[in-house]
């Protein structure tokens, strides 16, 4: 299976001033932690990183020193996720019949997440990984925040990375996206706005995206807690 992974954002949520994947999480940067589930993924033949060319050196630095099994390919990133992952689909080889694409913010993904996702790429062309929203969504109007309506949350679900598809069809949405300026935030969004099916693969409520410092104090503490659980 070929796996890209979108590593090319600025991090302005996370409100420093540099690419958050490279700031460190218990000793090593952020983005190894995803590299070390890539790798450590059975399903993982190819792996491609897309970045800003600017970083390539202090990416290609993290990937030397991981040791990891199989090598790593750098495509040059875009303005945005979705020009990026464009890019990661016009870098993948020729043979590249289905991929995956995971956040590299998605730093505590688990290796069997990843090989389950690789496994039913095979049966479902468009799929994601995603979990159940715990909390009541409010839908609400822009300026006022007056709510709107209150969705039923049996239907909700929390849309994760790895999300798998079908590379020619995805290519193809990709193509659709730039002639009608779509702008979206995830790949599934592609195949649903072309009216194709996504299919749900459970996720992991701990396969959380560093977004914020927050959420880099809780990954901070999901690896501690996993460290203490393996010695
Ligand atoms: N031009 C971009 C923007 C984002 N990403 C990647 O897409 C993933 C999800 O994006 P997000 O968490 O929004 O990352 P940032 O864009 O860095 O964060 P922010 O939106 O806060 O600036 C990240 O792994 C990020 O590196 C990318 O490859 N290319
Ligand atoms: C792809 C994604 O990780 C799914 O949750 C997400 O959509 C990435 O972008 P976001 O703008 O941070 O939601």
């Amino acid at each position: 299976m070929h796996l890209l992974i979108p590593a090319a954002g600025s991090g302005k949520r996370m409100g420093g001033d540099r690419n958050k994947l490279l700031l460190s999480l218990r000793e090593k940067p952020l983005l190894a932690w995803t590299l070390l589930a890539a790798n450590a993924a059975q399903s993982i033949q190819w792996v491609g990183v897309i970045a800003q060319p600017d970083e390539w050196e202090e990416l290609k630095a993290i990937v030397s020193d991981l040791g990891l099994n199989r090598a790593v390919h750098f495509i040059p990133g875009g303005k945005t996720r979705q020009e990026s992952v464009h890019n990661g689909l016009n870098g993948l080889p020729d043979t590249a019949e289905q991929v995956l694409i995971h956040d590299g913010a998605r730093c505590l993904v688990s290796p069997a997440l990843i090989d389950r996702c690789a496994s039913a790429v095979h049966q479902y062309p468009g799929l994601i990984a995603a979990i159940p929203v715990k909390d009541t969504i409010k839908q609400v109007l822009p300026n006022t925040r007056q709510i709107q309506h209150t969705p039923d949350r049996q239907f909700l679900w929390a849309a994760q990375t790895p999300q798998g598809f079908d590379v020619t069809t995805l290519r193809k949405c990709h193509e659709e996206a730039r002639r009608q300026r779509w702008a979206v935030t995830d790949d599934a969004a592609l195949f649903e706005k072309c009216g194709l099916p996504v299919q749900i693969v459970e996720g992991e409520e701990t396969n959380l995206k560093v977004t914020t410092p927050v959420d880099l104090a809780i990954a901070d503490f999901i690896l501690q807690q996993r460290h203490a659980s393996n010695v």
